[in-house]
């Protein structure tokens, strides 16, 4: 199979208060797929034309028809990434761009009707969809995990007593995973929502000029699906499991231009010292006061997944198919400085494509799988409307642009249990079908001469 391409979306929200209050100009137009930018220091220049899978207007209100709303965004991209977790599937929505942009807003949205966004509304399908489904032979399974990765080092948004620090290690088979990151199961929506909210509340915060509660990290909110099945006929028991990853990345304009720049993580003790009390530690807020660490921290993350998008897309440029399993020879553990990997000898197209620099920071390696490996991934890209924004919003198009041309290598996660049986099934239904195709023919035939 040649694999499926991430799916792209962009999406341009309203004014913010401080874009209207300085009479903003909107930059962005919006025809079907097609989302046009035009410089607004240089209004004669040609405007730039880029296409996606879908282009969202949300820059006016319900009232427009063209208005795309939180609903009609899940039902694009959630419902579809849903189905597939349902197949079998690990499944992944990324939302990138810059802050204040509606990056969170697109992902968790808020709480007021029509205001959630793809995160509680795919759970809340999920568990519909669960309750509708589920039966003697067919039983299923949810267990979450919400992590943020902040200057690198990866904190457990649903463990109080977590401070970061968590190191990220490998299995030889499943890939890279968390280690003492909580994975906690639950049996309704209302389970996850609370989860959700008391991970949104634990996430590193900051007041930027482009966002007062801007996230500076990199959320991470997983759930794994397992669906048992007791096959009747053969009384085996099968299972396939799925992973959704739903990642709201931290802003990804440069530190200077969110005023983000000598900004750090504050906390209200030392983070070094055991707590005094019990309970959840205070939600990490950032000061303007201290010295500047954050910008280049993040972006270490953002700038990897860049250079990560870059080369996947020059790889099927070249025709070449890469593999997110690089030759190993590196310790199976990813905790400060990436190992360096010994490479064998290889075509120069082979090298390129196992130059994916995964590795290089701690986002792109949890998310190897998802960028160019199994996984069927989307990508929602979001932009400011204002002229002040021009240069990061033509940036962050030219990055959804380039993430296009990435293609996935999703396999259904089964056992061989049920691999067999699925492809048993399959060939039943196909010799079925070919079968009764015949019979028509022979049918038509009979009836032709029947009637002669
Ligand atoms: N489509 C939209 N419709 C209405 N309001 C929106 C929309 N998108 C964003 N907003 C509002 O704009 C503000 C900034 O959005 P949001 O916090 O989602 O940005 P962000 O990209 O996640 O920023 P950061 O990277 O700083 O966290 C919020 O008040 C949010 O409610």
């Amino acid at each position: 199979m040649a694999g499926a391409s991430v799916k792209v979306a962009v999406r341009v929200r309203p004014f913010s208060a401080r874009e209207s209050s300085r009479q903003a100009k909107c930059v962005i137009q919006m025809r079907g797929n097609t989302t046009c930018i035009t410089n607004p220091k240089l209004p004669k220049e040609a405007t730039k034309h880029f296409t996606f899978d879908y282009s969202y207007w949300s820059h006016t209100s319900e009232e427009d028809p063209n208005f795309a709303s939180q609903r009609r965004v899940y039902q694009d991209i959630g419902e579809e990434m849903l189905a597939h977790a349902f197949e079998g599937y690990n499944v992944c929505i990324l939302a990138y761009g810059q802050t204040g942009a509606g990056k969170s807003y697109t992902m968790m949205g808020r709480q007021e009707p029509g205001q959630r966004g793809i995160i509680p509304q795919l759970c809340e399908d999920l568990f519909a969809r669960v309750a509708r489904e589920g039966s003697p032979e067919l039983s299923f399974s949810v267990e979450v995990s919400y992590l943020e990765i902040y200057c690198e080092r990866v904190r457990d948004l649903l463990n109080p007593k977590s401070r970061g620090g968590l190191r990220v290690r490998e299995h030889p088979l499943l890939g890279p995973y968390v280690q003492d990151l909580s994975r906690l199961a639950v049996a309704s929506f209302a389970d996850i929502a609370d989860l959700m909210d008391s991970g949104n509340k634990a996430r590193t915060v900051a007041a930027t000029n482009m966002n007062e509660t801007s996230s500076r990290s990199h959320a991470v909110f997983t759930i794994v699906f397992s669906q048992r099945r007791q096959d009747p006929l053969s009384d085996l028991t099968t299972e396939k499991v799925s992973r959704i990853s739903l990642v709201d990345l931290a802003g990804s304009e440069r530190a200077d231009a969110s005023g983000a720049k000598g900004i750090r993580l504050k906390v209200s003790r030392d983070p070094l010292r055991p707590p005094k009390k019990r309970g959840r530690p205070p939600r990490p807020h950032l000061s303007l006061t201290p010295p500047p660490q954050e910008g280049a921290n993040i972006n270490k993350s953002l700038t990897t997944l860049g250079k990560v998008i870059s080369a996947l897309a020059e790889a099927v440029s070249l025709g070449v198919t890469p593999s997110p399993h690089p030759p190993s020879g590196g310790p199976g553990d990813f905790w400060g400085d990436p190992p360096t990997l010994p490479r064998p000898q290889q075509s120069s197209k082979k090298k390129k494509a196992d130059f994916i620099p995964y590795r290089d920071s701690v986002l792109t390696w949890l998310l190897k799988e998802n960028l160019g490996g199994n996984s069927r991934t989307a990508m929602i890209a979001a932009l400011s409307p204002a002229d002040s924004s021009y240069e990061e919003t033509l940036s962050t198009l030219r990055y959804a642009d380039r993430t296009k041309q990435i293609r996935c290598h999703a396999v259904i996660n089964e056992d061989p249990n049920a691999r067999l049986i699925r492809e048993l099934r399959a060939e039943v239904t196909r010799l079925r079908e070919l079968l009764s195709a015949q019979g028509e023919g022979l049918g038509g035939i009979w009836g032709a001469e029947g009637a002669a």
